[in-house]
């Protein structure tokens, strides 16, 4: 077991948000200054005291994007080994409420489809987010051809005596 093993680190929860629009998902790019300047990242924030994860989404994407969002899915959470902590990052699959989006932390957005994401240079927990999003989408492509599959026995005999 290594030493570093054995030193619990707080954790830090950070609800970020993958806001989807027309086929788009929006990425946003952090500030030349503080952590993790310039890299890729889904907006969000630090969970605070008392809050749940969706309302500290919902008020850090007013905070940062001026705009209402509805939360969907949750998607799995990603960790990060930063020094003294281990970052979370918890992703929310989010719809646009209002449109109009003003910047108040980021250096820019950008609206790409999902092929285009990877291209990015991300925050190295964000590989991970991104992954859980590919896998997300492709269970929702596959989810029709299951219910299709789920009418089979209306077509074929029922019991399976006949079948032979
Ligand atoms: N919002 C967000 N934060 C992310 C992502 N990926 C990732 O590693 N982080 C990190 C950056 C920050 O260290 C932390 C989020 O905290 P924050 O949004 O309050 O940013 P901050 O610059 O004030 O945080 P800090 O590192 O200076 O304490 O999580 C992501 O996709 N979205």
């Amino acid at each position: 077991m290594l030493v570093s093993d054995l030193i619990k680190k707080p954790l830090v929860k950070v609800p970020c948000a993958i806001i989807e629009r027309g086929g788009k998902v929006l990425a946003a790019q952090r500030s030349a200054h503080g952590s993790l300047p310039m890299k890729w990242e889904f907006p969000g924030g630090k969970l605070e005291e008392g809050e749940s994860e969706v309302e500290c989404l919902v008020r850090e994407i007013r905070e940062e994007l001026s705009v209402e969002v509805v939360v969907e899915d949750r998607l799995p959470v990603t960790n990060r080994d930063d020094i003294g902590r281990m970052i979370q990052l918890v992703p929310f699959i989010c719809q646009l409420v209002t449109d109009e989006i003003i910047l108040t932390e980021h250096e820019q957005i950008f609206w790409l489809t999902p092929d285009e994401l990877p291209a990015l240079d991300w925050a190295e927990a964000d590989r991970d987010v991104l992954q859980n999003y590919f896998e997300h989408l492709a269970g929702r492509r596959i989810r029709p051809i299951q219910r299709l599959n789920r009418r089979k026995p209306d077509i074929f005999p029922t019991s399976p005596g006949k079948i032979e």
